[in-house]
């Protein structure tokens, strides 16, 4: 297959070949429709409904492909993005997902407690470009390179928590998400750099302008599905100001007549909530008094 004449008319899409990203990042891509056939060992697969190319590239190297303009869209986290220093890519959406932390890390029994005490230091990490940003600032504050040296910062691809107990790091700068691997091996958090999740990022000038809006669309669609459920319940009509409050909705709520015959005091609201709010959300319409509270999972969305 001539993949090179292929890919000429098409909207070119970096996802993550591997890593914590690349499962969530399939589903997404199977929710938004967008369907397509890898062929195995081959880094890039054509869509087949759309005039669309999946480059399926190492997350740390996505930024620099859509930075430099040679592809349109791609998913990863900020993190890579912070760290690839571009100013190329536009990021317009939180995907919500690959939530961690950046962090500076140091052995749990070790003598030192403040990041401070590391300039002049080892520093192991696979963020250089942050790690060295953060330290530089602490170098000043410390006093200049003069009174303790430079921070020496060592890049390694993985495995950054083994740096310490090899020798090779007094501290190190890694990612933390439960945290898990850090305390296995030995380390505490000491400092966070940023926060991070995953998302969607745009070159600055794209080809197919149109075709993105419309990916876009799909996408957010399915992100906002998954943030919130559908929640209906019934409610005397004299209570709705106070249950608008509770739940306003992401736009507002639909409020219906019930048509029970007895019922005219009674209006039916359906409306949206975030997941991570519904359990506290029902809790408090019981308590003012509405009843038949039901909540949906919503498969797919739109709106403005
Ligand atoms: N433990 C984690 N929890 C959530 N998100 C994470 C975690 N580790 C990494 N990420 C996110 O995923 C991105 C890619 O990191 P990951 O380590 O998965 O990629 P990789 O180094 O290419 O893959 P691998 O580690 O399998 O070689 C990170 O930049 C970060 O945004
Ligand atoms: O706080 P936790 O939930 O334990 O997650 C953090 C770990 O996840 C990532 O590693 P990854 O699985 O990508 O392995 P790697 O070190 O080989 O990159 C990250 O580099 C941490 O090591
Ligand atoms: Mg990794």
């Amino acid at each position: 297959m001539d993949l090179v004449n292929h890919l000429s008319d098409r909207l070119l899409f970096a996802v993550p070949k591997k890593g914590r990203l690349q499962q969530s990042c399939l589903d997404l891509l199977k929710g938004s429709d967008i369907q397509f056939h890898r062929h195995s060992r081959l880094d890039i697969a054509l869509c087949i409904n759309f005039p669309i190319a999946l480059i399926f590239l190492p997350a740390a190297d996505i930024p620099v492909f859509v930075g430099e303009g040679r592809v349109d869209l791609g998913i990863t986290g900020h993190d890579q993005v912070r760290e690839s220093r571009t100013t190329e890519v536009e990021q317009i959406l939180d995907l919500g997902f690959g939530k961690c932390k950046l962090q500076v890390q140091v052995p749990e029994k070790g003598d030192i407690q403040d990041p401070k005490d590391l300039v002049g230091r080892n520093i192991v990490t696979s963020f250089v470009s942050l790690t060295r940003e953060y330290f530089e600032k602490l170098e000043v504050e410390a006093g200049g390179e003069e009174r303790r040296g430079a921070t020496k910062i060592k890049y390694v691809g993985g495995s950054v928590e083994a740096a310490c107990a090899l020798g090779v790091a007094d501290g190190i700068v890694d990612l933390v998400e439960s945290g898990e691997t850090m305390k296995a091996a030995g380390l505490k958090p000491i400092a966070t750099l940023i926060e991070t999740s995953a998302v969607l990022i745009k070159s600055k000038h794209p080809s197919h302008p149109e075709l993105i809006d419309r990916i876009c669309s799909r996408i957010r669609g399915v992100i906002t599905a998954q943030k919130y459920v559908l929640c209906t319940y019934n409610i005397p009509r004299s209570m709705l100001t106070y249950v608008v409050q509770i739940t306003p909705g992401k736009r507002a709520p639909t409020v219906t007549q019930l048509m029970d015959q007895g019922a005219e005091d009674w209006a039916a609201v359906s409306v949206m909530v975030e997941k991570s709010k519904i359990a506290m959300v029902m809790d408090q319409l019981e308590e003012v008094g509405a009843t038949d509270i039901l909540v949906m999972n919503l498969s797919n969305s739109r709106s403005s």
